[in-house]
């Protein structure tokens, strides 16, 4: 056993470059047993190359990265059933229906064929169960790489990119799909792009940019460690742009675009004490900060998504 026992993962000043491009770029970090933990970037910033050097499957040039307390490289037989690793959805066995890749996958595991027909119930797939894989919807096959990544009950499952491509009724289902998994006490470490996505699953996150990860910690601390000013929202009418800058003054920056008053500040009681003046509390919406604050502030410009 190699490094601290309570840690799922951690890793040691990582570093990966493919020719001129310094994919990762010093990375260290550290996730809990049980755990949900998200690795939030643009693309390109390097998500993929730090998860696949995790999970063995990329020597990194420089550092070291521990999972369950073994080196996951050279590739480490003993962690094989204990991660789950899920596939792109292009990455299925050609013209087999979903029954049959999990089965396929679960005698790869030795596991039982009774565990991938639960695994597709878990899953929501029953139904689906003798379609060809490559005819599933994006969601439906998303949900069978993730069964595939499952059927072993792995200790840790690492997801890259889960839900990108989906709507967002199949991405809210797959929401639950993976609080779930969680919740039964394994590990989640999840790549994605989406910032909302990120803050509503994730215990922690580390912001990755150009090979970096810029900050790492819960999403709401690190939105409070931002300071960002509140949004207070009404409908246009309410009250009028120029009458709530004269009002409230420069600590409050105002914006009006037909639809909605906002006002925006770090000191929102004389805001609220205006609008309650006016009667004009019908629709109100507060909003605080979010991730994409966060990134914009941690990045000096807007997320790509
Ligand atoms: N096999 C490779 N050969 C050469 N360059 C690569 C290779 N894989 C990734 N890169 C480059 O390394 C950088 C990091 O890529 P990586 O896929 O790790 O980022 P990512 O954050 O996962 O992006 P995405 O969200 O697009 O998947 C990018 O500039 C990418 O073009």
């Amino acid at each position: 056993m190699t490094g601290d026992d309570n840690a799922a993962i951690t890793a040691d000043g990582l570093r990966k470059r493919y020719g001129a491009v310094q994919a990762v770029d010093g990375v260290s970090l550290s996730v809990r047993r049980g755990e949900f933990f998200g690795l939030l970037g643009p693309n390109g910033a390097g998500k993929t190359t730090t998860l696949e050097i995790l999970e063995g499957l990329r020597e990194p040039d420089e550092g070291t990265a521990t999972l369950l307390g073994e080196r996951p490289w050279p590739r480490n037989p003993r962690l094989l059933p204990r991660i789950g690793v899920q596939l792109q959805a292009s990455a299925f066995f050609e013209r087999l229906t979903a029954r049959e890749q999990l089965a396929t996958f679960a005698s790869l595991y030795g596991v039982g064929l009774r565990r991938a027909e639960e695994m597709l119930a878990r899953v929501g797939l029953t139904e689906f169960a003798g379609t060809q894989a490559e005819k599933l919807s994006g969601g439906q096959a998303q949900r069978l790489s993730i069964a595939c990544a499952l059927v072993h009950e792995p200790e840790l499952v690492f997801l890259d990119e889960p839900t990108t491509g989906l709507d967002p009724q199949a991405r809210r289902n797959l929401w639950d799909l993976l609080r779930e998994i969680n919740a039964d006490g394994r590990t989640v470490v999840l790549t994605t792009h989406y910032l909302d996505e990120a803050e509503i699953l994730c215990d922690r996150v580390a912001v990755m940019d150009h090979g970096r990860l810029l900050r790492t910690g819960a999403p709401a601390a690190l939105i409070r460690e931002l300071d960002a000013p509140t949004r207070i929202s009404v409908p246009s009418g309410a009250l009028s742009a120029d009458e709530a800058r004269t009002r409230l003054g420069k600590a409050v920056e105002v914006a009006d675009d037909g639809v909605s008053l906002v006002l925006a500040t770090r000191s929102p009681a004389p805001v609220l004490a205006l609008l309650g003046e006016r009667g004009a509390l019908h629709g109100l919406e507060v909003r605080g900060g979010t991730l994409e604050d966060v990134f914009l502030h941690l990045t000096g410009r807007a997320f790509r998504e």
